[in-house]
Order: structure tokens, then sequence, then C-alpha cells
């Protein structure tokens, strides 16, 4: 075959070998030779081929590429009856398929010509790719019956529709360089993988949220303005790659951090790599963690405080053996934890007081400032957390929720112990600070009776009730998934059932009952506890993992070693001058406890045997561990006098040293050493905060006030309150 002058002609031997070359100057023709025919035919680039009519001659080809010629008539093609690939880009054709359907033709390239109008392909149903760019095509058309295509690009054409393209097994669909405004018609294409709408006018990606396979989208230099349009992509689960380059929502400040939240399966967004690093701070930044949220919330808190004066808050002071004892009741809104709060208040009143929170939401009808809540404006909530007030606060519902360290002192001041109730939030937050309550989860188990009860209340919107309904999970996930996060778990659906175990619990915490002999499972109505037969069996689990945690030897090593520490600095201070003979003489109680139990019970409504203190019968068991596991736990925790020490990132070097401390423990406390020392709140303390010691031989904490607060209290409630030492 031979070449003149824009044509092909005729003198190619019938026999060529298997691959031939003509050349004459630049021009290059190749020929592949398959059993014993011409079969393909790759004719060179650029060379203003006009007439291809010759080719009418080789029935036998198979692949037929043209591109950069001058062609305008494809007509031999239809004596190609085995032609699979044709490649006519970049020619001057304006007959889209003008020529017979050879019947296996698979692959055509038609770009870059001037085709105005696409035709009915039915007799081309074995086409599977489709290159129809740089045409001029304007609406799609035809493709009904080719149920092979799978790559068809019209990119650079006026199409300003997407349509005409339902249920084709596409894989590739690229329409870039058009007029499109609208992502649409493209739900039934579920074979869809990559996608290219780049270069039109689509303002929303509204239309991709069906295409479960979609693993790219390139929708660079469109008209996208918000950020939430990508949350359409978002269940689309297989997206790796997206492009929103030259898109307006690039103008917002945190567009790509927000874009990676929304997509999170993302690889590669606006040609680059997602980094592990952006997708963390992406989920910190927009949805974090439950332990991120009480991290940041504590962190807060701690600042605060640390940026005031300090103030020794005696009554609580951390101890290490006896926590100082809270009760905090937990569960989702209106599970009727706050009722039974102020129930257990009221019936062991000798025992407990409530711990009212700041809220800056108004009062509900009937309930009183500073009985319920202490009701306070947003601007007097950021005014206390900006004094360092609170130990933990929390958002719910858009109001603002806080514990107060003075909420707590108040109550221990009286020698007793406080009890509160709040949102998850506040235990993760809460677990964070020194102190170390016992956690009671109130959880509905029959959902319906929970929504039921909501609806009755009158006081929620539809919103809220979904919100409290949907945490009922969050509670029971953090339950399973955390062995020990709760100490006891109580199906709340029967109020009334709800307050006996409560109760008993408590009875058999506080040593004046006999243990009924098993967990709180026992004591549950016999459908709720089926139903939480989960939550109970993860309880007893969750109870010998936390003990176990307690034990391994790093944390009781760690213990240890901060006991020594901070014995040492007590009595570099002067607050404890025989911290070391105490360290080694001194005989653990046999059940410290967070509740502890006093070492001298008294007569009276607890004169029974003083037992281990514990929530249940598995915390009898962590009560009366190793005199090591104790300090672990007690010592675990962070310690308030750390905000006079070295640890402190708001001190100075030295700032742990126990001289720094001492003038700080005499001023701040306001009262001399001895009260330091084995001293008891118990006693009546007059407003000169003087106060008696009623326990000499009690094993204290060294630098707090030593009061073996609870459980039992024998003179009861304290009716004088003589305030913190400050
Ligand atoms: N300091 C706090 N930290 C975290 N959560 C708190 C705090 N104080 C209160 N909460 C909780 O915030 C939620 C909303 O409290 P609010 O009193 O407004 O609701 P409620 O409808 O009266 O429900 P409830 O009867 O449970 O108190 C409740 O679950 C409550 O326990």
């Amino acid at each position: 075959m031979s070449v003149r002058s824009g044509s092909v002609s005729d003198r190619t031997p019938a026999h060529l070998p298997v691959s031939l070359c003509a050349i004459s100057g630049f021009y290059r023709m190749t020929f592949y030779w398959h059993l014993n025919r011409i079969s393909d035919c790759v004719w060179p680039q650029g060379r203003d081929l006009k007439n291809v009519s010759i080719l009418c001659n080789y029935i036998y080809l198979q692949k037929l590429e043209l591109p950069y010629n001058k062609i305008k008539d494809l007509s031999c093609v239809s004596h190609m009856p085995y032609l699979i690939t044709l490649d006519a880009s970049h020619n001057q054709l304006t007959d889209f398929f003008g020529f017979q359907p050879p019947k296996n033709l698979k692959e055509v390239n038609f770009s870059h010509n001037q085709m105005t109008a696409m035709k009915d392909l039915s007799a081309y149903s074995s086409l599977t790719k489709l290159i129809l760019d740089h045409n001029s095509f304007s609406v799609i058309r035809g493709l009904e019956k080719c149920k092979r295509l799978s790559h068809l690009s019209l990119a650079h054409n006026n199409i300003s529709r997407i349509r005409g393209l339902d249920h084709l097994p596409l894989r590739e669909l690229c329409l870039a360089g058009n007029m499109i405004n609208k992502i649409e018609n493209l739900q039934t294409l579920h074979n869809l993988q990559v996608l290219d709408l780049s270069c039109n006018r689509i303002q929303s990606l509204t239309g991709l949220q069906n295409l479960r396979f979609l693993g790219t989208v390139n929708l660079e230099s469109n008209l996208i303005t918000e950020i939430k349009e990508a949350a359409h992509l978002h269940d689309l689960i297989l997206l790796r790659e997206i492009n929103l380059l030259k898109n307006p929502v690039q103008d917002h400040d945190d567009y790509r951090i927000a874009v990676i939240f929304l997509l999170q399966h993302l690889i590669l967004l606006d040609k680059q790599t997602v980094t592990a690093e952006e997708k963390v701070a992406a989920v910190n930044k927009y949805d974090p963690p439950l332990e991120v949220v009480a991290a940041r919330d504590h962190m807060t808190h701690l600042v605060y405080q640390l940026m005031q004066p300090q103030v020794i808050f005696d009554s609580t002071l951390p101890s290490l053996d006896a926590p100082y004892p809270m009760l905090v009741l937990t569960g989702p809104q209106a599970c009727g934890k706050r009722e039974l709060a102020h129930k257990l208040c009221q019936e062991f009143s000798d025992y407990f007081a409530y711990g009212a929170c700041h809220t800056t939401r108004g009062p509900y009808f009937g309930e009183e400032d500073g009985l319920d809540y202490h009701f306070v404006t947003e601007e007097e909530f950021h005014n206390m957390i900006q004094m360092g007030q609170f130990i933990q606060t929390m958002q719910y519902g858009g109001h603002w929720y806080g514990l107060s360290r003075e909420s707590i002192e108040r109550v221990a001041r009286e020698g007793l112990a406080c009890c509160v109730h709040m949102e998850l939030e506040g235990v993760f937050s809460l677990k964070n600070s020194y102190f170390e309550p016992r956690y009671v989860l109130l959880i509905p188990s029959v959902v319906d009776n929970y929504v039921l009860f909501l609806k009755a209340r009158g006081f929620y919107s539809n919103a809220q009730m979904e919100t409290a309904v949907s945490r009922i999970d969050l509670y029971a996930r953090i339950n399973r998934e955390r062995p020990g996060f709760f100490d006891s778990i109580i199906p709340c659906d029967d109020r009334a059932e709800a307050y006996r175990s409560l109760k008993q619990l408590v009875k058999e915490y506080l040593g004046l009952e006999e243990h009924s002999g098993g967990d709180t499972t026992g004591e549950l109505p016999a459908a709720s506890a089926t139903e939480s037969t989960d939550l109970m069996d993860s309880y007893s689990r969750n109870y010998q993992k936390k003990i176990q945690a307690n034990m391994t030897p790093q944390r009781t090593e760690m213990a240890s070693n901060h006991r020594r520490l901070q014995q040492i600095r007590e009595a570099l201070s002067g607050k404890s001058p025989g911290a070391y003979a105490e360290l080694f003489q001194r005989s653990v109680p046999a059940a410290p406890s967070s509740l502890a139990s006093q070492s001298h019970p008294p007569a009276g409504p607890s004169s029974s045997p003083v037992r281990p203190a514990g929530l249940s019968a598995p915390n009898l068991s962590e009560d009366s561990s190793s005199e090591e596991s104790r300090a672990s736990s007690g010592l675990s925790m962070r310690s308030s006098a750390g905000v006079f020490s070295a640890e402190s990132p708001a001190r100075g070097s030295d700032a742990g040293s126990g001289p720094n401390i001492e003038p700080l423990d005499i001023s701040m406390l306001g009262q001399d050493r001895d009260s330091l020392r084995g001293l008891t709140p118990d006693a009546p303390r007059p407003a000169s905060d003087r106060v008696s010691p009623t326990h000499p031989s009690s094993p204290g904490r060294p630098g707090a006030n030593v009061k073996p607060v609870l459980p039992p209290i024998p003179s009861g409630r304290k009716t004088n309150d003589s305030g913190s030492k400050q």
C-alpha cells in the first residue's frame, strides 16, 4: 500500500510479513498481518489524508487508526465487517457513524470532528467504548441499545442536560466542558465508577447520592458554593477521589477539613493526598469523640482554675485511700435521674445531699433556684468558667450545664456525700478530674415507654425527644465497649422499681443492710431484667476488667511512686511531718473506698458491722483489694495538689518543690498546720474555721482535712456550715 497526495492506493502485496513498514520520507504505515490477512491499519498522524476509499478492499481489518487527517467520509468502513477498533479522531467528519455497522465494532473514537447530532446506535450493540469529545453535540441520544457501553466521553460539546443514559452499564462517563447546570438522570447508572463533570455550571452535588460504586468524581471549575453539598456524597463509601478545585466553595476557611470530615473515605481531595492527620483533625473538629470533648472541657477548667488565686478545697481534697465520696446518676434526659437523686438525698439525708449544677436554661414550672439548679445567665455562666469555678461543663439542647467546685464543697463541708446527675459527657469529663465518684447508669430498656414518658412531660419538641432517644444507644454502647465505665446499671422504665434498686444499692454501699448477694440484676422486674441482661452481664464483666486494670503492675508502681513523692512533698512543706513514718506504719483501713467506711463505726442507723463499701456486690471486692491497688486507684487520679506542683504547665520549673508550697498551704487554708492533720469536719466548725479531731487514728489524707466522711456518719447531717478554707 502506498500513499499518494492525500489518498491511499492499492499496491500492497497481499502477502505482507507480520509487520510491514512502507516508509517514504516521513510516512509510515503499519499493517499487521494476521492469519494471512491484513488485520490492522495504523495511519501516521498529521498527513492530511482525505480519501480512504481504497480501504474498502481490506475487508479483514480489525483495527483502523486514522487520527489527525482531513477525512470527511468513512463509508469504507461498511466493507469491514470484522472491524473492532476505529480511531478517526481529529478529522473533519460530520456524519455520525456514517457507515454500515461492523458487527463487532467495540471501540470508536470520533473526538475532534464536526459532528452535530447523534443517531440511533441500536445496530452497534457491541460498542463498549465511545469517545465523542470536541464535537458539537447538544443532545445525548440513540444509546439505549448499547448494552455493553462501559465508557462514554462527550467532553466539550454543547450538552446542557444529562439524559439518554438510563440503565447503560457505564463505568466511566465524561461530560466535562459542557453547559450542564444540574446533575440529573444518573441514578440508574449503577456501575458508574468514574465521573467527570468538570468545567460545567453545576451548583449542587445532589443527584450523585445513589451511585454506589462511584470512586472518582471530577467537579473542577463548576459553581459549587456550599460545603454541605459534599454531604450528598457521604454515603458513597467507595468514593476515594474528588476534585472541587476552582469552585467558589474553596473560599470557605475550613473548606478542606470540612469536606474531609464529610467524606472520610477520601484518599485524594483536589489532587492532594488526604493525610491521616487531616482526617483526625477533621473528626476532632466536627464530631469529637467523647474523650476529646471531655479532655478539652477538663483542660479548660483546669487552666482557668490555675489562673485564679489558688484555693484549697479541703473538704474534697484528693486522698490516698479514701477519695471524697460522690454519687453520680447518669442516663439520657428525663430518665428519672434527677427525681431519684432528690428522693435519695431526702431519704438518706444523713449521708447524701444534692449537688445542684448551674444551668443557663430557664427554670421549668416548679423548679427552684438553688434546689434543682442554680439558674444563671449565659454571661454569668461564662464568667464562672473564666473564674475557674467549674469542674465540668457541657452544652445540652442549646443550654449550658456545669458542676461547680463550690456545689460539691458545700455538700462536703456538711460532711455529706454529694449526689449529682448528669449526661454522659459530664461523666467523661468528671473522670478526668480528681474526684472518683460512683457512677450509676439509669437507662430505659423499653424505648416506647420512655418516649411516652417524654411526651407526657410535655416539655420537649420532637427533635429533643429524638435526641434523647438516640442517646439511649450511646449509653448502651459505652457500657458495652468500656468495661467498668459505669459502676452499676439500673433500668429505669419503672421509676418506683428503679428507686428500690438504687436504694438497695446505696444501702449496701453504706453498709446499712446485708448485701443481697448479687448484683442489681436480681432486683429488677422480670421484664426489665430480661431486656437489660446485656447491660448487666457486661457490668459484671466490666467490673472484673476494671479491677484487673487497677492491679496492673505499671499502674500500681506509678501509684506507689506518686504516693511517695507526695509524702515527701508534704513532709518538706511541713504539712505532714510524720509522712514517712506514717507511710510505713499506718495500717490502712480494711476497706477504704469512694464511700469509705469509718474505721470505728458508730452506733445508730449504721451500727451494723462496717462492710467494705461499694455500690454493688462486685464493688465489694474492689474495695477489699490490696493496699497497692487502693493506692493505685487513689493516686491514679489527678491530684489537686498537682495544681501547686511541677506538673502544672502554668507554673515555673521549680513550682513543684516543697518550699514553694508552704506559703500556699498555710495562707490559703487559713488554718494552722494541726488542722491539716487528723482533723475531721464532722465536728462542729465555727465560723472561725475551727476544726476538731474526731478520728485521730484515721489514716486520713496527708495535707487534707481528714474526715472519714461517709459512711456512716453517726451524728447525721452537720448543721454547722463552716465554709471551706480558702
Ligand atoms: N453539669 C452537668 N453536666 C452534664 N449534664 C448535666 C449537667 N447538669 C445537668 N445535666 C443533664 O442535662 C440534661 C438536661 O437537663 P435538664 O434538667 O434541662 O433536663 P430535664 O428535661 O429536666 O431532664 P432531667 O429530668 O434528666 O434533669 C439532663 O440529662 C441532665 O441530667
